[in-house]
């Protein structure tokens, strides 16, 4: 038996069926529509739909918006008709908040929800530069963070007629250069390319000896493992509802204030919809209470809608069962990739050390763009990133080591094919 026969016997399978039928998370799946036909492994760029939006999204359209109208902004609003037109969108960013607050280790008061990722860091970067002494000059990140966390940070500091310098430097040497010129840190906690997760306690802790504030980039984070920004002390930290929180396309963002800057960070962005007591029109901005006052217009209702039904998917779930599950499932798919990729030119670019893991495996292939290409027409739905990267998503709460089975056989085809010049 070769390797690759090994790789494929019927065994294999009927192992990783036995570790299925053992997953305490199994139930999840049935929360989600999946594709039949096809294994979804983008999750990490948007999380599949959970079964329970369609239904709020047609309520929220048909009786909310439909019947009632602009009743339903306010509840117990005397001056709206009647409790059956009570929905409270006002207070919609703040019960969504509330939902993901214990999913990144958060109180609510700590958490706002709205406008897009790009957006928030904006805000944060703002603030973070406000209170930072005036003689640190230095923005420290990766030379390879997400493109927007770059651009925002470029954008700001044009603004402020280029006063800092945006230090990019690769992750190896983050911590030697939490120097005594840096003001923050704007890092992502796992890499949106290689999978690589950033010790993001060690970091904190390490920043804050240094008098340096530190915001946390949670795209890949939120959703996909526990995150603790209060046991870690994090100061600000941002993420994206539509990956790992599975609140649909363009589902609004979340950011994270930590209690202990509510009195210094300030709300540059200042909207309506942050002010203490929006219906009152003063004409001087009034920050409300907690991280509320980063709220900056109306709230996006359809959308908060979706990702306030998604939430509830993680009602019942163990934080630590689903991470113990993302390691499982990317243990499975480096395992069973190996003799591929020792036939193969791929390079795997993600740790196999647990702790430096997120919930994505990717590799470098000199033709990894036709190789995605190829394997998303078989049903193997990964993402090419550039320049050379296969990145293949894993998400504990709808994926099996069956799926990691499948994907893994699809794999080999395509790189058997060899239609991929
Ligand atoms: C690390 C990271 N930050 C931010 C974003 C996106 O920001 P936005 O939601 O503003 O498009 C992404 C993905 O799109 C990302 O991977
Ligand atoms: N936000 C995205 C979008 O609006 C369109 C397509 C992809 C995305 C993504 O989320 C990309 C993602 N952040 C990444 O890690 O590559």
């Amino acid at each position: 038996m070769t390797v690759f026969d090994r790789l494929f016997a019927d065994s294999t399978l009927s192992q990783l069926q036995e570790k299925d039928a053992r997953d305490p998370l199994a139930h999840k799946r049935a929360e989600f529509k999946l594709p039949e036909d096809a294994v979804y492994l983008d999750g990490n760029s948007l999380g599949a739909l959970p079964l329970s939006v369609p239904a709020r999204l047609a309520r929220v359209a048909e009786e909310e918006w439909g019947s009632q109208l602009i009743r339903s902004w306010t509840a117990n609003d005397s001056a709206s008709v009647g409790a059956a037109a009570a929905q409270d969108w006002m207070n919609l960013p703040d019960r969504v908040a509330a939902k993901i607050a214990p999913l990144i280790g958060a109180q609510a008061h700590e958490v706002a929800v709205g406008d897009s990722t790009s957006v928030n860091i904006f805000k944060l970067l703002s603030a973070a530069l406000h209170m930072a002494p005036p003689q640190r000059r230095v923005i420290l990140t990766e030379a390879d963070n997400f493109p927007t966390d770059l651009y925002m940070a470029q954008g700001l500091n044009a603004l402020l007629g280029g006063r800092y310098e945006l230090r990019t430097v690769p992750g190896a040497e983050l911590e030697a250069n939490l120097t005594d010129d840096v003001a923050l840190t704007l890092l992502t906690e796992v890499d949106y390319r290689t999978g690589r997760k950033l010790d993001l306690a060690s970091l904190t802790a390490k920043a804050h000896e240094r008098g340096i504030l530190t915001i946390w980039d949670l795209a890949h984070s939120a959703g996909a493992f526990p995150v603790d920004l209060n046991g870690t002390g994090a100061d600000f930290a941002v993420g994206c509802g539509y990956k790992f929180l599975n609140g649909g396309p363009g589902a609004p963002s979340f950011m994270f204030v930590a209690e202990r800057h509510h009195g210094s960070a300030p709300a540059f962005l200042s909207g309506w919809m942050g002010h203490a007591d929006p219906f009152e029109m003063a004409r001087e901005f009034s920050p409300a209470p907690g991280a509320r006052r980063y709220v900056v217009g109306t709230p996006m209702v359809l959308s908060l809608s979706a990702l306030d039904a998604a939430l509830d998917v993680f009602a019942d779930v163990d934080m630590a069962q689903l991470r113990a599950k993302s390691l499982s499932l990317t243990d499975t798919f480096i395992e069973l990739m190996e003799p591929l990729a020792a036939q193969y030119p791929l390079t795997l670019m993600t740790p196999r050390n647990h702790v430096q893991r997120g919930s994505q495996v990717s590799y470098q292939h000199p033709q990894a763009r036709a190789v995605m290409r190829q394997l998303i027409m078989r049903g193997i739905l990964g993402d090419f990133r550039t320049p050379d990267i296969l990145r293949f998503g894993f998400t504990p709460l709808y994926h099996s080591h069956a799926d990691v089975w499948r994907a893994v056989q699809g794999i080999r085809k395509v790189l058997e094919g060899g239609e991929t010049a």
